[in-house]
């Protein structure tokens, strides 16, 4: 038999010396990812100016994530996420990782989901109840859905609603991100004296204050009521982590829930804004399968056309839209060698929207999740893939189909004519929030 020897990654632009291409690459992260892969494919290397792999390719991101994973450590750019996760789930490699993910397992069963999604089904009233007060104004609604996500997934974690007012949850969430992804891919503003820099370490530090002070909060009260709800924080408090050990699980299950659950709502609600007559479809279902009634996990099952238009927001803006691994060994990931050492960011915004391996990318089609259409299993990976897949998968579907098909049951979304941006920081989001006026459908 003879193989084909394996070719080197694509060269990127090599840019300035020092600075690599960070100028071009931060006026626009995510399009600078699509130009590179429409210019130099699949695998790419670049430089930032740490140099990493950019990869899109499905082939190479299955290899990373499934084929061999053993052969890859979180690396060097999740170092900056533990200033706020710490080494928790998400941050630690295997074998510490393991008994982590073992003792957060059960807080996601089918049952516990069920009773979460009912939180869900509570906090998306609340926002539309506010909705209904706002007949004719100009609001955004990126922010208050994002309500919808903390306060599901605070109650379905540690039994606390963090989109009460004056918490500051969100905002403190949102810095958190910035300030990962800052430290992660460039560092500046760590580098920068503090004198120079001080509204942005005024800012984290207080982020840090909120996230940590609702997190000893939670377990201080928890501890003393002896009540058990069968959640993360009970089954962390139960477990033989010792006392870090649990905080960072709690500030790494909050940060990383509770964000990226309220990005993909507020994406799905403006394509289907944009879009009628997928929204038309949505609204037909759920009258049909809803009526008056609230989801409950059989409807839920049956709302196809809706789970598909939050599939389809997913391929478009993936809230985590990269994250990275490094190599141990030397790899050849879809035929390109790539030496042990590498830093790959598998790039989720990129192999989404590949004409490679996608019919019209650009276009908000849902569609094609239910007409039966094959494509490679890793080139759609919102929720990562392998053993590391997102813990919070379940949950996070679960809320976005009840608050889609809650919302788009009371309420037609009509976009204002403030332009949406994209922001990107560990998360993709609208960084000028989505302005709609929101009109009740009966
Ligand atoms: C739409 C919502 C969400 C998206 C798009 C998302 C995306 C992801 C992705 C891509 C990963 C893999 C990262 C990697 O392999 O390096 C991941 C991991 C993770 N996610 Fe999510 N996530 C979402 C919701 C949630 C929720 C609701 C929770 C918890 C309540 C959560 C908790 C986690 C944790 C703890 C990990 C690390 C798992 C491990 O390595 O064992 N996520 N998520």
């Amino acid at each position: 038999m003879t193989t084909t020897p394996a070719c080197p990654v694509a060269r990127g632009p090599r840019g300035l010396p020092v600075l690599g291409v960070a100028a071009e690459y931060f006026r626009d992260p995510a399009g600078y990812t699509l130009r590179l892969q429409e210019d130099h494919g699949g695998m790419v290397d670049v430089t930032l100016p740490k140099p990493f792999v950019q990869v899109t390719e499905p082939e190479a991101v299955d290899r990373v994530l499934r084929g061999n994973p053993d052969n890859c450590t979180r690396g060097e750019l999740y170092k900056g996420f533990i200033g706020y996760m710490g080494r928790g789930l998400l941050t630690l490699d295997d074998p510490q990782w393991r008994p982590h993910r073992k003792v957060v397992q059960p807080a996601f069963s089918r049952t516990r989901i069920t009773a979460d999604a009912e939180e869900a089904v509570a906090a998306t009233r609340v926002v539309l109840e506010r909705w209904a007060t706002r007949a004719g104004q100009v609001f955004d609604m990126a922010a208050d859905v994002m309500a919808i996500s903390t306060r599901t997934m605070g109650q379905a974690l540690i039994g606390r609603d963090l989109s009460v007012p004056g918490l500051g949850y969100d905002r403190a969430a949102a810095i958190a991100s910035k300030v990962m992804y800052t430290r992660t891919v460039f560092g500046v503003n760590e580098l920068l004296p503090g004198f120079l820099n001080t509204r942005y370490q005024r800012e984290r530090r207080w982020s840090h204050r909120v996230i940590d002070g609702v997190v000893h909060a939670a377990i201080t009260s928890r501890r003393r009521s002896g009540v058990e709800r069968g959640d993360a924080l009970d089954h962390l408090l139960a477990s033989d982590l010792d006392e870090q050990a649990i905080r960072d699980d709690l500030r790494t299950l909050l940060l990383a829930g509770t964000d990226t659950t309220g990005q993909a709502l507020a994406w799905t609600l403006y394509e289907l804004a944009r879009h009628p007559a997928v929204r038309r479809e949505v609204e037909d279902e759920v009258d049909r399968v809803l009526g008056d009634a609230a989801p409950t996990p059989a409807t839920r099952d049956e709302l196809v056309v809706t789970r598909s238009a939050v599939d389809e927001a997913l391929r478009l803006h993936p809230p985590v839209w990269q994250f990275p691994r490094d190599l141990i060994e030397d790899d050849v990931l879809a035929g390109r060698s790539v030496p042990g050492g590498s830093t790959v960011l598998l790039s989720t915004y990129g192999t989404h929207r590949s004409a490679e391996h996608w019919t019209d990318p650009e276009a908000f089609d849902p569609s094609r999740f239910r007409d039966g259409s094959t494509r490679h299993r890793q080139a759609y990976f919102p929720f990562g893939g392998g053993r590391r897949m997102c813990i919070g998968r379940d949950l996070a579907l679960a809320t976005l189909v009840t608050a889609v098909a809650m919302t788009t049951r009371r309420f037609r979304l009509t976009l204002s004519s403030r332009p949406v941006r994209v922001g990107t920081y560990i998360t993709m989001f609208p960084s000028d929030g989505i302005h709609v006026t929101a009109r009740e459908r009966r």
